[in-house]
């Protein structure tokens, strides 16, 4: 199992906030972070590989953004916001080490990985913020070959579908209520207490990684059967990043 990663850039407090208000990054804090983010994912049994830094990019640590990978297809993205579409090229540049075989999203769509969530088969999209109609649509047509169904999904309260919602291990869908624009899209949608709570990492089918942010919905979750692992990642969060968006997980 290995997880794609890629360091903070030295430029990460110019990144962009869209949903909330700009606080302060502590750029020292937060490269220590990443260290134990991804020493977290290590101690779990993932293998990360490196994106090359960009350093010219400020958001470049949520490499989550840059590609939806699906079996052995990666699709590289094409970000909503003009300021990280340079993001791209190094993760195909990876990717095609690795082995994968490259598509890409191509203008006028735009995609952001953080809008993609996957759970047996169904690929939900979020659209209204940096995911557009055609880059859906690309998706779809990318994806359907291989068995993906795409379902697009309203978001217009925060800035990506899995900043609203992602799965739990079983498929049980998770968000903070307040900030998920259609709950009824899941059939089995848990609202969870904290906003920090609604994002996990699956490492194993009974292992989670989330943020330490996030007390009271570890509590559920360890009620619930599973394994909770966490990590302090308050800097990325004053960017409206979450735990998921600074890796990719490569199953295959
Ligand atoms: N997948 C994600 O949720 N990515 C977070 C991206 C945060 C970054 N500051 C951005 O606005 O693009």
């Amino acid at each position: 199992m290995r997880a794609l990663v890629r360091r903070p850039s030295p430029r990460m407090a110019e990144g962009l906030i869209t949903h909330i208000a700009r606080t302060p990054v502590d750029l020292p804090l937060a490269q220590r972070q990443w260290e134990a983010y991804v020493a977290a994912l290590r101690a779990e049994g993932w293998e990360t590989v490196e994106v090359a830094p960009a350093d010219d990019c400020p958001d470049a640590a949520f490499v989550e953004d840059t590609v939806v990978v699906y079996g052995d297809l990666a699709v590289i993205s094409r970000p909503g916001a003009d300021e990280r579409k340079p993001e791209t090229a190094g993760t195909e540049e990876a990717l095609r080490g690795l082995g994968y075989r490259i598509a890409r999203i191509e203008a006028p769509g735009t995609l952001d990985g953080g809008d993609v969530l996957k759970h047996d088969g169904t690929v939900w999209v979020g659209l209204g913020g940096r995911t557009n109609a055609s880059g859906l649509e690309q998706l779809a047509a990318l994806l359907g070959p291989l068995g993906g169904r795409v379902v697009g999904v309203p978001v217009a309260k925060v800035l990506h579908l899995k900043s609203a919602v992602t799965a739990l291990p079983d498929g049980t869908v998770i968000g903070y209520e307040p900030l998920v624009d259609e709950p009824a899209t899941w059939d089995a949608f848990l609202p969870v207490p904290e906003e920090p709570g609604a994002h996990v990492v699956l490492l194993d089918d009974r292992s989670v990684l989330m943020s330490a942010n996030a007390p009271r919905t570890a509590r559920l979750f360890e009620e619930r059967g599973l394994r909770v692992v966490t990590v302090d990642i308050s800097e990325f969060e004053k960017l409206e990043g979450c735990v998921t968006c600074l890796s990719v997980r490569l199953r295959g």
